[in-house]
């Protein structure tokens, strides 16, 4: 039998959690909780972060890093991009020596400007074609609600791709497809949380819909223009990856990161806003890490630009406005 650990217990671990063991992938579940791990294996409820979700009786949780990943084929981790490192080194001794270890976050580490499977084979000092990473159009508050979802699985490696899309595939709930460009998956899911921020400060500021169109837009010019600075796959941008989680993420009060920068946009302070917010929102670290990769290699992110001087610096919202619209003109063609 197919075995995976997952590590963190928060609302999308314990979603993608379900979704293994649904297709008869025994699964247990990494909580640094005792009490949220208690809660998963008595009641079959995560009350802090999936509110009134049942889980499957099959989905098991721990606080021993040894004991979730005993036998493991896949090793899914799902805890906040900024602390990954420190986490995965503590976990690194017990780590099983050919399972495949997916990503399923959606951040860029500050300082190192590595994305999330560049931080995995440095610290477990794996090859590329042993880490997956699986991004898309994923709000939890939706699928956890039993309703359809598609994502995508990305992997250097084609069988191990094709082995966690199997094991991820549940009809008529959750359709993954599979993507060999790891660097755009990693990429539009990173970025297009940065970009919802944008388009929540300018919902909250009472701006309408060609404001949110045209900060999609540009946004997506954004993030296609550094995925092929780095590499990436144009086409990835224009499937679930990109445009498909930009659409998601801008558009849903479910997001996170667009609700933290509508709340900006109303005029709340970082501090405010940072104590009402109670699940991880990973564009607001990441849009600083997102603009240094910019930097270093040369693209022009300036909606990135604004997002970090309105969050971290305290830009008014209407000065960063102002800012964008007075640009120098310039065509719109692709890549520019
Ligand atoms: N929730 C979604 O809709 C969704 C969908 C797709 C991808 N993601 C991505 O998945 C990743 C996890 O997000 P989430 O929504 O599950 O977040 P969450 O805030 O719901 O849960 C985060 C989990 O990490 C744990 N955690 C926090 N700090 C930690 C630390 N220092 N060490 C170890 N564990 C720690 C928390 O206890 C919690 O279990 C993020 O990168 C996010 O962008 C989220
Ligand atoms: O709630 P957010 O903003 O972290 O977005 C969640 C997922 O990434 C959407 O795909």
């Amino acid at each position: 039998m197919t075995k995976a650990a997952v590590f963190g217990t928060g609302s999308w671990g314990t979603t993608f959690g379900m979704i293994l063991t649904g297709t008869g992938v025994r699964t247990t579940l990494w909580g640094r909780r005792a009490e949220v791990v208690e809660a998963i294996n008595r009641r079959h409820e995560n009350p802090d972060y999936l509110p009134g979700a049942v889980l499957p009786e099959a989905l098991r949780a721990t606080t021993d890093p040894a004991e979730a990943l005993d036998g493991a084929d896949f090793v899914v981790l799902a805890v906040p991009s900024q602390t990954l490192r420190e986490n995965l080194t503590g976990w690194k001794p017990y780590l099983p020596s050919d399972a495949l270890l997916v990503s399923l976050m959606k951040g860029i580490e500050l300082g190192t400007t590595k994305r999330m499977s560049e931080v995995i084979c440095e610290v477990a000092e794996v090859p590329q074609e042993r880490v997956a990473v699986v991004s898309g159009p994923n709000l939890v508050g939706e699928i956890v609600r039993g309703q359809p979802a598609a994502t995508v699985v990305a992997c250097t490696d084609e069988r191990a791709m094709e082995r966690l899309q199997a094991a991820c595939h549940l009809p008529p709930w959750f359709r993954p497809y599979t993507n060999p460009d790891v660097v755009g998956v990693e990429l539009g899911g990173a970025v297009k949380n940065v970009i919802a921020l944008a388009v929540g400060v300018a919902a909250g500021m009472g701006l309408g819909d060609n404001v949110r169109a045209m900060l999609m837009t540009r946004g997506l010019a954004e993030i296609s223009r550094l995925g092929a600075a780095l590499g990436a796959d144009p086409h990835t941008f224009a499937g679930l990856a990109g445009m498909g989680d930009l659409v998601a993420t801008c558009t849903s009060p479910l997001s996170r990161n667009r609700t933290f920068g509508e709340n900006l946009g109303r005029g709340m302070t970082l501090a405010e806003v940072v104590a009402a917010t109670k699940q991880t929102a990973e564009g607001v670290k990441s849009c600083d890490s997102v603009l240094e990769l910019a930097r270093k290699h040369d693209v022009e992110m300036p909606i990135t630009e604004v997002v970090v001087a309105v969050v971290h610096d305290a830009m008014p919202p209407g000065e960063a406005a102002v800012l964008l619209m007075s640009r120098t003109p310039k065509p719109e063609r692709y890549g520019l």
